[in-house]
């Protein structure tokens, strides 16, 4: 059993809430996109309201990667969306980190540094060696209370994850709260029940295929994206040197044999694309599966008209559909319609839950909107979908005792 912010007494506690605002970022290091930080306001909000001091943790970007970035601009737009003063301290766990929490007056909120700037917080540990990192040990002092909200990042057992709940009276926040209600009770969506896996994290889609199939949750699977394309090979189709490349280049080559297997099991409920869209003199060029290979160079890039109207027949008869990944290279706008169509069919089933970061982007640039749920998560949503356990959802379950709510 979880506790929520329900079950915490808010008034006067400083409360460590580790947030996922993971984002897109400018060329000059600033936020590219709130949508993150904007999912987590009412979280924030609300134990600011109910007089808490809150203390921010959150994660940029992998070390490495161009959006490696300090969180100073994430404060900033906190505070315009909490429409109030929200500090910034370039400090973690440090002493600086420590006085800034200790300053905090009740309803006054500050953002920690990138917890990813600290080694540890880029490993893997268990709760109990988690406990004993840095992290942990430089802020439990300054806290009285622990909430994560960061279902995103649920899938990672990193200290400010699994550690501080290990030591702290724990809670989930909203947007935690939410996801695992959504996203823990797909069994009792109603059947017909169809999962779209498009995009490209295809290890991922492959296990959630299994999983699903293997249960009887799904009733058919619609592959799209890089997936559709690894199934296509997997059947037999010659996509060609480009895309094959690509499969290749992606480490993605061994899943092809993984697909076949699916495919020989349960191929009765798995749907293949039936054409493919590829680039040809600068344009949107489709191609039935019985006109390929592609010519030299051109690379699957989308599912095209015909695919689409036999998803779209599948899908006229779900009453729960549930879809991860775009269908199509969506940031080309001659790929975008594979994603527009498929995603704008979706809206019209009963129920419609979908997840994956880059998909949720996807959705807002085409303005498709309209499902029962988007989740905030990517991994972690694909994760809940095969029923596995995530360690930072398990860390709040095997949280220590709490104070009793104030009313
Ligand atoms: N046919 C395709 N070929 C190459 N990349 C594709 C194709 N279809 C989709 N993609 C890419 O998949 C990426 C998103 O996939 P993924 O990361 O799995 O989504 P999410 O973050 O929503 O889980 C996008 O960058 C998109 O360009
Ligand atoms: O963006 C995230 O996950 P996602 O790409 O699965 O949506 C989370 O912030 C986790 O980030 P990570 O995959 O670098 O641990």
């Amino acid at each position: 059993m979880i506790a929520t912010l329900d079950d915490l007494d808010v008034e006067g506690t400083t409360v460590g809430v580790r947030v996922d605002v993971n984002s897109p970022i400018d060329d000059d290091d600033t936020l590219a996109d709130d949508a993150r930080l904007r999912a987590h306001v009412d979280t924030l909000s609300e134990l600011l309201e109910r007089g808490g001091q809150v203390a921010v943790l959150a994660h940029q970007g992998r070390p490495g990667g161009d959006d490696f970035v300090s969180l100073a601009s994430h404060a900033d737009r906190l505070s315009t969306l909490l429409d109030q003063p929200v500090d910034y301290v370039d400090a973690t766990f440090s002493e600086a980190a420590r006085e800034a929490v200790r300053d905090l007056s009740n309803g006054g909120c500050v953002v920690l540094e990138n917890t990813r700037f600290y080694s540890e917080e880029y490993m893997e540990f268990d709760p109990e060696r988690a406990a004993r990192t840095h992290l942990v040990e430089g802020l439990e002092p300054v806290l009285d209370a622990y909430v994560n909200d960061a279902f995103a990042a649920a899938h990672r057992s990193q200290p400010s994850l699994v550690g501080l709940p290990s030591v702290l009276p724990s809670y989930a926040g909203r947007v935690m709260e939410s996801e695992l209600d959504v996203l823990g009770s797909i069994e009792e969506t109603d059947a017909p029940r169809v999962y779209v896996l498009g995009g490209a994290k295809v290890s991922d889609s492959i296990d959630v295929a299994w999983s699903v199939l293997e249960k009887g949750l799904a009733d058919h699977v619609l592959t799209a994206g890089v997936v559709g394309n690894v199934f296509l090979i997997a059947d037999g189709v010659d996509l060609g040197d480009a895309s094959s490349d690509f499969i290749y280049d992606q480490g993605y080559w061994d899943e092809i044999d993984r697909a076949a297997d699916l495919l020989d099991a349960y191929g009765d409920r798995i749907a293949l694309p039936r054409d493919v869209a590829v680039a040809r003199d600068d344009d949107r060029h489709e191609l039935g599966v019985n006109a390929l290979p592609p010519g030299d160079g051109e690379a699957a890039m989308d599912i095209g008209d015909s695919t689409l109207d036999y998803y779209r027949r599948i899908l006229a008869d779900a009453e729960t559909v549930i879809l991860n990944g775009p269908a199509g290279v969506f940031e080309d706008e001659r790929f975008q319609t594979g994603t527009r169509e498929l995603y704008g069919a979706a809206t019209d089933i009963p129920t419609s839950i979908v997840g994956g970061g880059d998909t949720a982007a996807a959705l807002r640039t085409l303005g498709v909107e309209g499902f029962s749920h988007v989740s905030t998560g990517g991994g972690a949503a694909l994760r809940m979908l095969t029923a596995e356990s995530l360690p930072a959802v398990t860390a709040l379950e095997n949280a220590p005792q709490r104070p009793a709510a104030d009313d």
